[in-house]
């Protein structure tokens, strides 16, 4: 099971200082949406020079325009980039084919779906991996819970990410559910000690992992 940091609303220098301070505990790392927004390509062609033997996913959230986007992220050496669930079929099928060209990956970001067909028809599109998605404003007023899951109970074809305020307290019911990847942004990027905090969370998922 991997960890992937989520980089977001972080200037340049301290997404390189997270990193640095986790990147023990860490698989994958993400630049966020709002990060990509303030620096452009060139954030994730940095983060990918520096750290070249993490999977990096450009969280691009795109929406339109996939052949485009999907070039645009590959290139600056994201190894996944994201596209919304809710997107013309023509977008995804895109920016799939982008991905297979040049051994990349597409994480299809479930933000908002709650229409079990979407999930089918992502299936027949060729989509292979999912993120679980309780948004940072719908963190506003509740958290994240493991009824997520149930959108995805029925595939076994989808690799499943999981993204919303995971911190320590949610991280053992999100753990029963065996995503392949967890995704952490806040609870690590905004504490104290994030060496300690990174640490503890991949000790969570080894131990689950050993006793599974
Ligand atoms: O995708 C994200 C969100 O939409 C902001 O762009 C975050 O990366 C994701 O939610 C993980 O961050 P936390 O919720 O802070 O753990």
């Amino acid at each position: 099971m991997n960890i992937q940091l989520a980089l977001d609303r972080l200037s340049r220098e301290e997404c390189f200082d997270v990193i640095k301070e986790t990147e023990r505990y860490i698989d994958w790392i993400e630049v966020g949406t709002g990060v990509i927004k303030e620096y452009g390509m060139s954030i994730i062609r940095e983060i990918k020079e520096a750290f070249p033997n993490k999977v990096l996913v450009a969280d691009m959230k795109t929406c339109d325009a996939g052949r485009y986007e999907a070039a645009q992220a590959f290139e600056a050496g994201a190894d996944i980039t994201t596209v919304m669930a809710f997107s013309a079929d023509k977008t995804i099928l895109d920016t799939l084919e982008v991905a297979r060209k040049q051994g990349k990956r597409v994480m299809i970001d479930l933000l908002g779906m709650t229409d079990p067909t979407r999930l089918e028809e992502l299936e027949q599109l060729g989509v292979d991996l999912i993120g679980l998605h309780f948004g940072k404003d719908m963190q506003l007023e509740g958290e994240i819970h493991t009824d997520l899951f149930n959108l995805v109970e029925s595939y076994s074809t989808f690799e499943v990410a999981i993204a919303g305020g995971i911190n320590i307290g949610s991280l053992p019911d999100i753990l029963e559910k065996s995503p392949n990847t967890i995704i952490v942004g806040s609870a690590i990027s905004k504490a104290e000690d994030r060496t300690e905090v990174a640490k503890k969370m991949k000790g969570l998922i080894n131990a689950y992992e050993v006793n599974y």
